[in-house]
């Protein structure tokens, strides 16, 4: 049997006193697209950070590929992109994505690159100016360019179309379906239920620290009896 790209077991994450997660069981297959929503401080983020092992766990088990997530190996085929993206101001765009790549020991291809930024309309120009200089919208461009250049089985987004103007959310659009058709998993958060109904295989709805939905967009909307994503999420967090 294939192990799952993703496996979250009964994930319990606390900040002092305060419980966010309490008991999350989610699981990612290999090439599914699975997207994260839930209401502002519902703990979206705080799962991606114990994904990628930046928090200890207050209980339960995540593994990546079958692998414990604090193991360094299992990360390997993850690319991820955080929700507040700020790269060191005084590199430029161009040097980034080398230092991106670079660190995990992907070869710097010229047209590669000059391809993706061109693909996520960023200005092939902007790669020479320091990020010092770039726009939000600019700025997560290149975040986007630099984790998508590097090929990887999974891909980890926090909130990608956050700041995208809408031609560039549906060339971004366009860049997920390609990966996830040459069979790369995407698991990522998002606000926007279109781009959720647009995208997923799957989705899954945050709340009360717990996963209180997860199915197919369709299934959401019937199991809620909505006509609408958004009717059925309203409905889902009642
Ligand atoms: N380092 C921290 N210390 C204390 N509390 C934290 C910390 N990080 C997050 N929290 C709290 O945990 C809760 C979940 O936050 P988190 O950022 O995971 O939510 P989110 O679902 O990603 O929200 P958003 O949609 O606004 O990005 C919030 O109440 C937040 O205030």
């Amino acid at each position: 049997m294939t192990d799952p790209a993703l496996r979250f077991h009964q994930l319990a994450k606390r900040y002092g006193d305060t419980s966010v997660l309490q008991g999350v069981d989610l699981e990612v297959a290999p090439g599914e697209c699975v997207a994260l929503v839930g209401v502002n401080g519902a703990g979206k983020t705080s799962l991606m950070k114990c994904l990628l092992d930046f928090c200890a766990l207050d209980g339960g088990s995540i593994t990546i590929f079958g692998q414990d997530h604090r193991q360094p190996a299992a990360r390997a085929p993850l690319g991820f992109l955080p929700e507040r993206f700020i790269p060191p101001y005084y590199l430029t765009g161009a040097e980034f994505i080398q230092y991106i790549l670079t660190l995990q020991g992907q070869a710097v291809e010229p047209a590669a690159v000059t391809a993706m930024v061109q693909a996520l309309d960023l200005e092939v120009s902007a790669l020479k100016r320091t990020v010092r200089s770039y726009s939000k919208g600019m700025t997560q461009k290149l975040g986007l360019a630099a984790c998508l250049l590097a090929p990887k089985a999974l891909y980890v987004l926090d909130e990608p179309t956050s700041g995208l103007d809408p031609k560039a959310r549906a060339l971004l659009k366009a860049q997920l379906l390609a990966r996830r058709a040459a069979g790369s998993a995407l698991f990522f958060t998002s606000h926007l239920l279109a781009d959720v109904d647009e995208l997923c295989d799957r989705m899954a709805i945050l709340h009360d620290g717990r996963i209180r939905f997860a199915g197919t967009p369709a299934e959401c909307r019937a199991r809620y009896q909505a006509d609408t994503l958004e009717q059925a999420f309203l409905r889902c967090i009642a």
